[in-house]
């Protein structure tokens, strides 16, 4: 892929995951620089990486030829306030991760024009197992659209969504769904420990079941994963007592409410920040 010299606006559990799978598929740490207030997250990264560090967004920005927006949403307007006087953006190539902040929305905080890619991610990027959603502009071109997707390939496996409330369904999909796993994981862990497990064994039994499930699915990327859930389900069986009780509980629609949930409180971020 390319090279270009990239700033990271914010340090936190979203950017770290980036730079550190970035860094380990190889792409040059000294063109990455990460800035935060607190020394804490960016000397670790520093520390632990390689990359630069700062707590001054607006010399990072200004070296960079690719500004990461990747504060919270709700300090979007703040940071991007701070940088725009200070900031030539042209020819510069703006990403942001965060939830719930459009294209507009950038528009009036950071000015017209803007080369901008919008990019949903999610933290499995850390271990090169992302999944990143894409939306770009019309007016973005090919080497700035080829430039995200390669940098976002990097860390995992990206799809470009060609209307930007895509964007809130990858979200529902894929930016909160580790989320899901991991509070399913949870529960799992807590009822294997009252059945006698201690923490550590539970932990084993669920983490290796959940790994092995995932690896199975993307290993049979063709198979239906009802199909997959079909193998595991003999007639009469165990598994088919524990699928009885999801359904009777209506697990289906819950997953769907749960995504519903979070394209709603996405749409309705878009409005506060
Ligand atoms: N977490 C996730 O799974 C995903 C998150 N996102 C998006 O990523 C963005 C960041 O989320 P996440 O990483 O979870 O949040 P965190 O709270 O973990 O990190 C936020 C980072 O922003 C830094 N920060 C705060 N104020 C400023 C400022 N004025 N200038 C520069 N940096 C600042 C914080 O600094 P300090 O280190 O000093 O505290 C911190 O490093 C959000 O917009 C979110 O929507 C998108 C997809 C998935
Ligand atoms: O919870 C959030 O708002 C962010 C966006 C997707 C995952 N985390």
């Amino acid at each position: 892929m390319q090279q270009r010299k990239i700033t990271f606006i914010g340090a936190g559990n979203m950017a770290q995951a980036i730079v550190a799978g970035l860094v380990s598929t190889g792409y040059p740490a000294g063109l990455i620089t990460v800035c935060a207030p607190s020394e804490v997250n960016r000397n670790a990264l520093a520390a632990r990486l390689g990359v630069h560090e700062s707590a001054d967004n607006l010399a990072g920005a200004r070296q960079a030829d690719v500004v990461v927006l990747a504060v919270k949403p709700q300090l979007m307007a703040e940071v991007c306030g701070q940088l725009r006087p200070a900031v030539d953006f042209s020819g510069k190539l703006v990403l942001s991760i965060a939830a719930g902040v459009n294209v507009s929305r950038f528009y009036a905080l950071l000015g017209e024009p803007l080369n901008i890619v919008r990019i949903m991610p999610n933290t499995p990027s850390l271990v090169g197992k992302g999944m990143s959603g894409l939306y770009a502009p019309d007016q973005v071109g090919g080497a700035d659209r080829n430039f995200t997707a390669d940098l976002m390939g990097a860390v995992g496996k990206v799809c470009w969504v060609d209307q930007e409330n895509g964007i809130n369904s990858v979200i529902a999909a894929a930016g909160s769904a580790p989320a899901y796993f991991f509070l399913f994981m949870e529960a799992m862990q807590r009822e294997a420990v009252r059945m006698g497990f201690d923490q550590e064994t539970a932990g084993l039994l669920v983490r290796q079941a959940a790994a092995g499930a995932a690896a199975l699915a993307e290993a049979n990327s063709e198979t239906p994963f009802a199909t997959l859930r079909q193998n595991v389900t003999s007639k009469g069986g165990t598994t088919a007592a524990a699928l009885q009780v999801f359904e009777q509980h209506r697990l289906a629609q819950t997953v769907a409410d749960a995504m519903q949930a979070a394209v709603a409180r996405a749409e309705e971020m878009e409005k506060l920040f």
